[in-house]
């Protein structure tokens, strides 16, 4: 265990990050990071009880802040707060005292954040979900038992899933595969907004679900190759929408859990009750269809995998003696890839719908790229769009839908000049980052141009990180990305899409995106 006096270096320090006591000086640079002269082999190392950040209180420490009418930590309000203490501290800040959970340090500086990756572990801890991780390792240990997925899961078990399923979702030959499906996909949904319209072209308040609908229907097609039908009116189930609503249950209690006093550890509270009951169905009613599918594919000895095989089927065919991996994965892809991806969809039409000159920019790239009214979406097509790009990256800069990303230290390290022992969890916010004008120029305006080849700007590559980095990247990230492109090149070919409403605010709601209800008027092109 770290040892936390003032000025001490352990023996556990990364070798990159080891620092000699010699030279006794460091000073503040003006965004409040110690500059330290020459290397920082030669660098003094602050103590971590030197990290500042607000006081904790005798008994709540700072857990407190989180409590509602209490304290002036809103869950869903993270990004002010985060911005917040940014202002008040600098660019690194201590969140120490929290109750049932290890210290947060909030990161604000990207130079640090690369370094922290570029040092990664073999097998790095994101600090995320305890409560998803008492669910799936002892709750629920008799269904996951070892092969628990990667969601929540850690060190060598992490490790021996990732290995087996990082092949076929990330590499572009294998992704690229799916644009047909993921097109018709989207085709579907294209007409779902036709039909649901009102008389001002206007689609209904509760569009997010009808984009949750579609998120959930594309992940189907891709990991089972299994149509639920969430984009046909007559055949959407009962049970497709209690999906949708418990993968929301589960991420709106999520933070809950985490933040607030952690009673749940002692006792079932009606936000834990809330949130196993999601869990449970979210597991449940994805086993049912992940079991079907895979009982279809291990009818014959021999698994075979070809150009239309879904992501089940290939990792199955990697191990047909072990279906239980390939059914985990599925069902860890439900749970963090269809929010997720409806959030970034959400906040891009926003965004689009709300920089017109913009869209039109973007729709001209469309028609030089797809000249013809049938003309299929491919692969090759969507690398061309270098726009349609842009406008995505822009948003996620401007609104990243995972305002903030971490590694639990799995060793004392250095950063920012003071040593954070190991077991602390250090959050990287993106969010605040890559709203800086430390690190983009007019931070406030959407401009995707920044992102084109020809911008003369220069970004810092670890300021804007919307799927993570390194070993724990998004394991999902080459189907989001052909998702969303795809879904909306064919809004903006079909739609002129415009928002009348009052201006949207951005919440925690769970995922980071436009709170309220997005009326955008769809006009025919
Ligand atoms: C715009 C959409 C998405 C965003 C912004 C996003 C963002 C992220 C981020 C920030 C992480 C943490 C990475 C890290 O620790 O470095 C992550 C992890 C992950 N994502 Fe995504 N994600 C998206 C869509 C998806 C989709 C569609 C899927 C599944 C089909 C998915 C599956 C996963 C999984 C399984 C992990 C955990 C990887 C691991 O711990 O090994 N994500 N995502």
């Amino acid at each position: 265990m770290a040892t936390r006096s003032a000025g001490r270096i352990t023996r556990t320090l990364t070798p990159a990050f080891q620092i000699s006591a010699r030279h006794k000086s460091s000073m503040v640079s003006a965004e409040g990071c110690p500059v330290l002269h020459g290397t920082e082999a030669n660098a003094v190392v602050k103590d971590y009880s030197q990290v500042p950040g607000p006081r904790p209180i005798p008994l709540l420490g700072n857990t407190w802040r989180f409590i509602p009418f209490v304290g002036d930590y809103r869950i869903e309000e993270v990004d002010k707060v985060s911005l917040r203490l940014h202002r008040q501290y600098g660019n690194i800040v201590k969140i120490s005292g929290l109750l049932g959970r290890p210290d947060m340090v909030f990161l604000y500086d990207a130079d640090e954040i690369e370094k922290v990756f570029r040092n990664e572990e073999l097998m790095p801890h994101r600090p995320s979900m305890p409560s998803l991780n008492y669910y799936k390792h002892k709750l629920r240990k008799d269904f996951f038992g070892d092969d628990a997925g990667v969601i929540a899961v850690h060190g060598e078990n992490w490790y021996k899933f990732r290995t087996k399923v990082q092949q076929p979702m990330l590499q572009p030959r294998v992704s690229r595969l799916y644009v047909e499906p993921i097109s018709n996909t989207a085709d579907e949904f294209i007409s779902r907004v036709r039909e649901i319209r009102d008389s001002k072209l206007e689609v209904p308040a509760d569009f997010l679900n009808e984009i949750h609908k579609w998120s959930l229907e594309s992940i189907a097609r891709v990991a089972l190759d299994v149509r639920l039908g969430c984009l046909d009116g007559s055949k959407m189930q009962t049970e497709t929408q209690e999906l949708i609503d418990a993968v929301n249950t589960f991420f709106k209690n999520v933070g809950v859990l985490e933040l607030k006093v952690p009673f749940w550890k002692l006792f079932s509270t009606p936000t834990w009750n809330k949130y196993i009951n999601a869990l449970d169905k979210i597991t449940n009613i994805s086993m049912k269809h992940i079991s079907s599918r895979l009982e279809e594919l291990t009818k014959d000895s021999k698994v075979e995998v070809n150009e239309k095989s879904s992501l089940v089927q290939r990792v199955l065919a990697l191990d047909p003696s072990n279906p239980k991996i390939a059914a985990i994965l599925a069902l860890d892809l439900f749970l963090v890839g269809i929010d997720t991806t409806s959030a970034a969809v959400a906040s891009i039409l926003y965004q689009l719908s709300t920089n017109g000159e913009k869209q039109e920019k973007l729709k001209e790239e469309i028609d030089r790229v797809f000249p013809g009214s049938n003309d299929e979406i491919t692969y090759q097509k969507l690398e061309e769009m270098s726009y349609l790009k842009a406008c995505i990256k822009e948003t996620l800069r401007m609104r990243p839908v995972v305002i903030g990303n971490g590694r639990c230290m799995t060793q004392d390290t250095v950063i920012c000049g003071y040593n954070i022992p190991k077991g602390v969890q250090v959050v990287f916010q993106h969010y605040v980052i890559s709203n800086s004008d430390r690190y983009f120029s007019e931070p406030e305006k959407f401009l995707p141009e920044r992102w084109l080849k020809s911008s003369k700007e220069n970004h810092h590559p670890f300021a804007a990180l919307p799927f993570g980095y390194g070993r724990r990247m998004c394991l999902g990230r080459r189907f989001a990305d052909l998702e969303i492109q795809t879904i909306i090149t064919k809004m903006i070919q079909a739609f002129k899409i415009e928002y009348h409403h009052e201006e949207l605010e951005y919440r925690i709601h769970p995922m980071y995106m436009p709170d309220g209800p997005l009326r955008f008027k769809c006009i025919d092109r």
